[in-house]
């Protein structure tokens, strides 16, 4: 089954346009990688994905649904890029309300866990204005994940974090066997360790799709990764 669908997307920002007829579809529980280079549209992606833009052209659907529909939004779990979480509340107090917003059962121990995970336990009194980029990071990421989303939506999920922190995100990430994942990255070490496809998109294009592992064919013998999926991104302007 299709868990994310976008059909010959179009979304445009006054004259720009972020999207210019892309198509792709994310089979439930697969782990995608969206790379592209500054401003190619990947953020807008997600945010079509999630429900917070409509395309001014073509259809996105999240398993058959509207991206606006309340039980698209229930299976969602999002985390944008330079996430603020609600600045006034304390690091507990936003685990607490985003999860009863979320209709989360046994909330404590889901809180205490995910404070324990990303150790973020020795905040949990603080507020969020005081804490720094890394650990808002973290805690954007513990409201993205507090209700066991079916389908989660990254935007550069380790920016900010330390390499201790990352690597438990990461292994956190990779035990969600189940969830269906596209995540947005800059780095292709993280991608690789992500997911096993990836969408590569170019100024507002899809310009290739597939494999990670299939990648390789399009470089010469030794050749990077890096430099393989920077052509590839290259090949559109
Ligand atoms: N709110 C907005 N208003 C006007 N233009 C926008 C807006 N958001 C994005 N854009 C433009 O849309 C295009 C795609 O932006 P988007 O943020 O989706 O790219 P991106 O691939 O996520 O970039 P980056 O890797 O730099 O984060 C860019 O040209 C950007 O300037």
């Amino acid at each position: 089954m299709n868990c994310i669908e976008l059909r010959n997307v179009v979304k445009k920002y006054g004259k720009v346009t972020a999207l210019n007829n892309v198509s792709f579809t994310i089979e439930c529980g697969e782990k995608v990688a969206l790379l592209g280079p500054n401003g190619a549209g990947k953020s807008t992606t997600l945010k079509l994905i999630v429900g917070l833009l409509r395309p001014d052209n073509g259809e996105v659907l999240v398993k058959g649904l509207d991206p606006f529909s309340t039980k698209a939004r229930g299976i969602i779990g999002y985390l944008p890029e330079d996430a603020s979480p609600y600045l006034m509340l304390t690091v507990r107090e936003n685990l607490e309300y985003i999860a009863s917003l979320r209709g989360v059962n046994n909330v404590k121990d889901k809180v205490d866990k995910l404070l324990d995970f990303l150790a973020l336990r020795q905040y949990e009194k603080n507020r969020v204005m005081s804490l720094s980029r890394g650990n808002r990071q973290k805690l954007a990421l513990a409201l993205a994940l507090i209700h066991d989303p079916e389908i989660l939506l990254l935007d550069e999920p380790l920016n900010y974090l330390d390499i201790p922190t990352q690597e438990r995100v990461i292994s956190l990430l990779n035990s969600m066997t189940n969830a269906t994942m596209l995540v947005s990255t800059h780095i292709m070490s993280i991608a690789r360790r992500l997911a096993s496809k990836v969408i590569v998109l170019s100024n507002g294009q899809v310009v290739w799709q597939g494999n990670i592992s299939d990648l390789k064919k399009f470089g010469e013998e030794n050749e990077p990764i890096e430099s393989i999926v920077a052509r590839l991104m290259e090949s559109v302007k």
